[in-house]
C-alpha cells in the first residue's frame, strides 16, 4: 500500500491541497513578461531572420527553466494571489477583490493574445472566466470540495479587450451535494457582456 499524501486536500481524495505561494520576487515581472510574449506571439508579423532568432532565444528559455519543473503545487503559478490570474498563465489576468461567502468579485482586462475575431474577445475564454469564477464561490461559501458539473454561458454582447470587466458570482441555491452557481460578467460602468450558471458537484470520497 502506498504512503499516505498529507498534500492532497483529503486523504481520500486526489485533489491537493490548496496553499497560497509567497513568490519570489521577480516572479510576477516574469509571468507579466510572459504574457506580452503572447501577446506578441500572436501578432507579430515579422521576417524569417525574426523568427528565427525568437526561436533561438525561446529555446535558451526553456533550457533554463526546464529542470525547475515540479509538481503541481509546489511553484508558484497558480497560488500567488496577488497577482493577475494567481500567476498562472492560463488563467486571464483577473485580481480577487471580493471574496466571502456573500459573493466573489475579480477585476481584470482580456488582451491580445485572447483576440477571437473581429477586434473582440474569443468566445471560449469566457466560459475559463466563469468556471474560475465557480471555483472561488464555492471555496469562499465554504462549501466541500466540488467540480464543475456544467458551466452555461449567456453571451449578451461581444467582449471588448482592454477593457476592465468585472465578474461578480455567488451561490444561488444548495441541494444536498449540488451547489448552483450563478456569475455576471460586466464592463466598469455595468454593460452586461454575459452571464453564466453553473452547477459545481460535491465530490465523494476517493473521487478525483
Ligand atoms: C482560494 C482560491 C481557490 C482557487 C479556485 C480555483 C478554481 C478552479 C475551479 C475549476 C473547477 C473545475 O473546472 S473542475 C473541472 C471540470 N469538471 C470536471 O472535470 C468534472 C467531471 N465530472 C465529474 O467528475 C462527475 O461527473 C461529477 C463529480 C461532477 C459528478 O459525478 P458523481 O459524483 O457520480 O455524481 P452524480 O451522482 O452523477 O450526480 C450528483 C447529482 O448531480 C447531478 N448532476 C451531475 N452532473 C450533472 C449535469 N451535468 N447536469 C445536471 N445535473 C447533474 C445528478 O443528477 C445528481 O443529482 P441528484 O440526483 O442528487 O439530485
Amino acid at each position: 500500500m502506498s504512503e499516505p499524501d498529507s498534500d492532497k486536500v483529503d486523504l481520500r481524495s486526489e485533489i491537493p491541497r490548496f496553499r497560497p505561494a509567497a513568490p519570489p520576487p521577480s516572479f510576477g515581472e516574469f509571468v507579466e513578461n510572459m504574457r506580452r510574449l503572447q501577446d506578441l506571439a500572436v501578432c507579430v508579423d515579422a521576417t524569417d531572420e525574426v523568427y528565427q532568432q525568437a526561436r533561438d532565444r525561446a529555446a535558451e528559455l526553456v533550457e533554463l527553466l526546464a529542470p525547475y519543473a515540479a509538481r503541481e503545487g509546489k511553484g508558484p503559478a497558480n497560488r500567488s494571489m496577488d497577482l493577475p490570474g494567481r500567476g498562472s498563465l492560463l488563467m486571464p489576468p483577473f485580481h480577487v477583490e471580493k471574496f466571502d461567502e456573500e459573493s466573489v468579485v475579480a477585476r481584470g482586462v482580456l488582451r491580445r493574445y485572447h483576440l477571437g475575431g473581429g477586434g473582440v474577445a474569443h468566445g471560449g475564454v469566457l466560459p475559463l472566466i466563469f468556471d474560475d469564477n465557480f471555483g472561488n464561490v464555492v471555496y469562499a461559501a465554504k462549501r466541500p470540495i466540488s467540480r464543475t458539473a456544467y458551466l452555461h454561458v449567456n453571451y449578451r454582447k461581444v467582449t471588448p479587450l482592454d477593457v476592465p470587466l468585472i465578474i461578480e458570482g455567488k451561490v444561488d441555491r444548495v441541494e444536498g451535494r449540488k451547489t448552483f452557481i450563478t456569475a455576471r460578467l460586466t464592463e466598469e460602468d455595468g454593460t452586461l457582456l454575459a452571464d453564466g450558471e453553473g452547477l459545481m458537484v460535491q465530490l465523494l470520497p476517493g473521487q478525483p
